[in-house]
């Protein structure tokens, strides 16, 4: 990623260890973790096995929210919302060369984000997504290219809604990579789904 080595264009988010352990070697080298409701006994056990697991696999795991146990358990990369930013300690982050990447949804937060130098930024929702409800309605793609012009050399990921019939217009759109976690969290055959993503991003 930034500075030291290329985004990834596919980036998988998952809800749970195991997922994580069945889709990462279908081809996903950057994985969210993402969990939502857990203890901090259950969140620092899911993490630590995808820590190790991501290890094995050579893939790149990244901490949703959790930046305070990413930081305890020697975990790399964060993904921290606009309201996680509130609370990180971006100083410890840094001190541990932790690597952050943050939200944004409008041009004052992205301009916010700019300011932490992150590892890169993510606009969404840029289709319509059935995950969360979010105050924000769809960016569209020019929204992605408008990101781009400002964010400059900081990796763009795009995310929300996103399939891989809509990856060729938002990478051309400008983004360098894309996020995802409904088309492959509720596909048929979600390891399959999950190998076409990593073609369709190769
Ligand atoms: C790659 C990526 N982009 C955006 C988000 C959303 O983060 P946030 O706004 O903090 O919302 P939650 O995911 O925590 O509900 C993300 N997780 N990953
Ligand atoms: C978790 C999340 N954050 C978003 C943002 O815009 O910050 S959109 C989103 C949901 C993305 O998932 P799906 O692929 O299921 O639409
Ligand atoms: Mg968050």
């Amino acid at each position: 990623m930034k500075d030291d080595q290329a985004m990834e264009r596919f980036y998988l988010i998952v809800g749970h260890v195991g997922r994580l352990e069945l889709l990462v070697p279908q081809g996903a080298r950057l994985v969210q973790l993402r969990i939502k409701d857990a203890s901090e006994a259950e969140l620092r056990r899911q993490i630590a096995r995808a820590r190790d697991f991501c290890a094995v696999h050579g893939a790149q795991l990244v901490v949703n929210d959790h930046w305070q146990i990413a930081l305890d358990l020697n975990c790399s990369f964060v993904h921290l919302g606009q309201e996680d930013m509130e609370t990180a300690d971006f100083a410890a982050l840094n001190r541990a060369g932790v690597r952050y990447g943050l939200s944004t949804h409008d041009e004052a937060e992205l301009e916010r984000a700019l300011r932490h130098d992150p590892a890169y930024v993510a606009l969404g929702p840029v289709y319509p997504t059935l995950l969360k409800k979010m105050k924000w309605g769809p960016q569209g793609l020019d929204r992605v290219s408008r990101w781009k012009q400002i964010a400059g050399q900081t990796p763009l990921v795009a995310i929300g809604g996103l399939t891989p019939a809509r990856l060729p217009g938002v990478f051309a759109a400008g983004a360098d990579s894309a996020a995802v976690v409904t088309d492959i969290q509720q596909a048929d055959d979600p390891e399959a789904r999950c190998r076409q993503w990593a073609e369709a991003c190769a």
